[in-house]
Formats: structure tokens, C-alpha cells, sequence
């Protein structure tokens, strides 16, 4: 049996209702794992939250977690000079921009549970080299935990801190927060155990660009929701941005019946298995961004998410393609979006026929004068494999056997 990876009529009644989960076009129940030989330990239902903290990485399928943690340690900061040049320049402005979009409607909802001057505490769950920081200094957080496989980027993100830190004592308007930093595999290690007061309550939880990692296998991808679930307050949020995996299994499929890559010249997915018999955990391809990534990653199944965060509370309440998120959060984000060179500022006369701006020649003609912002067509083609998502952590009580029921809103 293969896993269902198109998005149907089914699955989108599904993400509109946050109900039932339909996870193959065979089964309704829980999940199924593809036939895979190599991963039999998968195949069957979603076992008791792994106890085994720091299991054998191998034991649990995570074989690729040494080559993603080298390709982000071996990365290089590149300069904004650089920065500037890069082709992909105003594409990670856009995606910062998003970001800055999801923090700031669920740091709003967060704030609006709160009184005047209550703790807000936050984990930045593959927090990478500290690119969100200034984020969460200007979201007036009081705490906040971050964390990453790459040890490299922890170090640089914790010296970003003390940055940010020295510049708000020297300022009227700086705000402070306090912060831990530590390196380690978020889908192999259980967070709580690391932090400095493991009985401390989150009210927001960010994972951006890199949830997608733990669906390695079954098991990490339970160890990064628990992660992800078990310190929020009930009403907090776990929100994330990932790849949609219905869409680039369309691309896929667009690019041919036998294809296994497709991509422009600034990225590509190429697949190494037969697309018609992918796992539900283990879905590997190698995603290729024009200097920045060149690393295995792995389908998320929406609805085996989906399932998995009940299981620990999250209720899903919002799943949107980062192309509707533009949209429609655009009014109210426009500022910011010029305020951080989200998209390129385009004179439709000098785009003569560079099919990379064809959109923007179909769309106003070539008589008008007033520049306009836009992405050239293969950013946004990048940009737009991506998602964003969020889920709120319910109330619970507890059955006899001390386990937790949780009280979904649905
Ligand atoms: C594309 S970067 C995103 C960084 C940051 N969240 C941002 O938005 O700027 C992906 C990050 O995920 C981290 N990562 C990948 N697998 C991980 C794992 N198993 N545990 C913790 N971090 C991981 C990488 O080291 C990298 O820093």
C-alpha cells in the first residue's frame, strides 16, 4: 500500500474542519507505513512517546541527522555584501517576512490571554544562527529557550544575543530578555530535560524551516511534537513553516510521469525512490537552494502531522500555503514587507523580455510608469513550497490510568 501524498478533495474538507484524519486513500484509522523493508520498525501504529532519551540515532532511523547537522555547521555567515548579491536575496527577505507575520498574529493572540507585564516564554526549536532574535525582542518576550543540532549556530545565535542585549542596556527603547542556549538533535533528545528549569511553561513554540527533518522516522518525529507540545500552556501555540508536501508532489508530477527532480535554477528536489511507493515517515529527497542548502529533507504527511499533534494536545488551527499567507495578511503586513526588501522594487519598461518578470508584463502592461515589488518568477517558485501552520495546546484532564484527555475545541 502507498501512501497518499496528492492533496484531495478529502484532505481539504479535512484541513478546513481540523477533524478526521484521512491519511491513505485505504485506511481511516491510524497510520500506515508504506511496505518498506528497511523500516519495518515503522509500520505499525504510533507507540507511547519514545522514552529512550538520547536513543542510538540509528536505532530509530535517524540516519541523516549527522549530515544535516555538518551541512548547517559547515555553513558560512555570509556578509550582507554578499547577502546583496545573492540571487536568492529578496526571496529569504520574503520568507523573513512570513515569519515575521506568523510570529506576530500568534504573539498577539498569546499576548491578549495576558495581563500587562506576565511572562511570555518562547522556544525556538531549530533556531539556527539566531536569524529570529530581533523577532522575539520586538514581540517583548521575557524568556527564551534556543536550540539546534548545529553546534556552530547555537554559538553564533548566543553571541547574536549578547549583541542584542548590549545594545538594549545602552538604549531608552531596547528590550531585555533572558535567554538559554543549547546544542542538541530536537528529534532524538527530550528538550525538557535540558532546560534550565524543566518544569518552566511555554506559551509559544517556533519551529521554522525545519520541523520537516524529524519525519525522518516515526520515532523523531513523535520526539520533535512531544518537544514541540509538552511545556506549552494550555492556549499557547506551536507554530511552524515547512514545505507543502502536496506541492511538490505536484511539481512532480507536472514535471512528467517518470520524473524524479524538478526545480529552476534556483532550487530542486530530487527524489532517490520511486515517487509512487513513498513511506509516511522517511519520504527522502535532496533539496538544492542556489548557495545555501544542499541537504536530505523529508515529505511531512499533513494529516500524519495533524494526528500526531492531537496526540499531544496541539489542535491544528491554521494551515495556509505561504502564497495565501501573502495574501492575506498583505494589508496589514505591507510595511513591514518594504521595511525588510521582502520583494524587488521592478520597473516594468526595463524588464524587456526577461521571462523572469513575464508576470509582471501580463499583469500591468508595459505602459505603466510607477515601479511595483514583485519576486522574479523562480523565487517565488521557491518560496511557494512552503507553508505555514500552527496549532494550540488544549486543556486536559486525566484518565484513571494518569494519562491525559485532552478537551479539543472541534
Ligand atoms: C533552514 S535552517 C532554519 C534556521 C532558523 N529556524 C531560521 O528560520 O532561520 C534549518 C535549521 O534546522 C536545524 N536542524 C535540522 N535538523 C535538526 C534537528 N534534528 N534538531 C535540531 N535542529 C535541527 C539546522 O541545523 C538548521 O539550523
Amino acid at each position: 500500500m502507498s501512501v497518499n501524498y496528492e492533496q484531495n478533495q478529502g484532505e481539504i474538507d479535512f484541513i478546513t474542519e481540523h477533524q478526521a484524519v484521512v491519511l491513505s486513500e485505504d485506511e481511516e484509522g491510524d497510520p500506515v507505513v508504506a511496505t518498506d523493508s528497511r523500516k519495518s520498525s515503522e509500520v505499525n501504529n504510533f507507540s507511547d512517546a519514545i522514552d529512550t532519551e538520547d536513543a542510538e540515532a540509528d536505532s530509530i532511523g535517524a540516519a541523516n541527522t549527522y549530515v544535516v547537522a555538518n551541512h548547517y555547521n559547515e555553513l558560512k555567515e555570509a556578509g550582507r555584501k554578499e547577502r546583496h548579491k545573492s540571487k536568492i536575496f529578496y526571496m529569504r527577505n520574503f520568507n523573513n517576512w512570513i515569519k515575521s507575520q506568523l510570529i506576530n498574529e500568534y504573539m498577539s493572540l498569546i499576548k491578549h490571554q495576558k495581563r500587562l507585564g506576565e511572562s511570555l516564554r518562547v522556544l525556538d526549536m531549530c533556531c539556527g544562527k539566531g536569524g529570529d532574535l530581533l523577532k522575539w525582542e520586538k514581540a517583548a518576550i521575557t524568556h527564551l529557550i534556543c536550540t539546534d543540532i548545529a553546534e556552530v549556530s547555537v554559538d553564533q545565535c548566543q553571541r547574536r544575543y549578547q549583541d542584542i542585549l548590549m545594545r538594549a542596556e545602552k538604549s531608552k527603547f531596547g528590550h531585555k530578555f533572558t535567554a538559554e542556549f543549547f546544542a542538541c538533535d530536537s528529534t532524538l533528545v527530550r528538550l525538557r530535560e535540558r532546560y534550565m528549569d524543566a518544569s518552566l511553561q511555554l506559551n509559544l513554540v517556533s519551529c521554522q524551516f525545519a520541523f520537516h527533518y524529524c519525519f525522518e522516522s516515526q520515532a523523531q518525529a513523535e520526539c520533535m511534537v512531544r518537544n514541540a507540545a509538552e511545556c506549552l500552556q494550555p492556549g499557547g501555540f506551536f507554530i511552524a513553516t515547512i514545505p507543502d508536501a502536496y506541492e511538490i508532489v505536484r511539481r512532480l508530477r507536472a514535471a512528467g510521469p517518470d520524473a524524479r527532480k524538478f526545480g529552476n535554477d534556483m532550487y530542486s528536489i530530487e527524489f532517490e525512490e520511486e515517487i509512487n511507493n513513498l513511506p509516511l515517515f522517511g519520504a527522502k529527497y535532496q533539496f538544492r537552494l542556489e548557495g545555501v542548502v544542499d541537504c536530505p529533507e523529508f515529505l511531512v504527511h499533513f494529516p500524519t502531522l495533524v494526528k500526531l499533534c492531537r496526540k499531544y494536545g496541539l489542535q491544528l488551527v491554521r494551515r495556509t500555503t505561504f502564497a495565501d499567507y501573502y495574501a492575506e495578511t498583505l494589508a496589514q503586513g505591507r510595511q513591514l514587507l518594504q521595511r525588510m526588501s521582502g520583494l524587488e522594487t521592478v520597473h516594468v519598461q526595463r524588464c524587456g523580455d526577461d521571462q523572469q518578470y513575464e508576470h509582471v508584463r501580463k499583469a500591468f502592461g508595459t505602459h505603466r510608469s510607477r515601479p511595483l515589488g514583485t519576486l522574479s518568477k523562480d523565487e517565488w517558485e521557491a518560496t511557494t513550497l512552503y507553508l505555514v501552520c500552527a496549532f494550540k495546546k488544549c486543556k486536559n484532564s486525566w484518565d484513571t490510568n494518569g494519562k491525559p484527555v485532552f478537551q479539543f475545541d472541534d
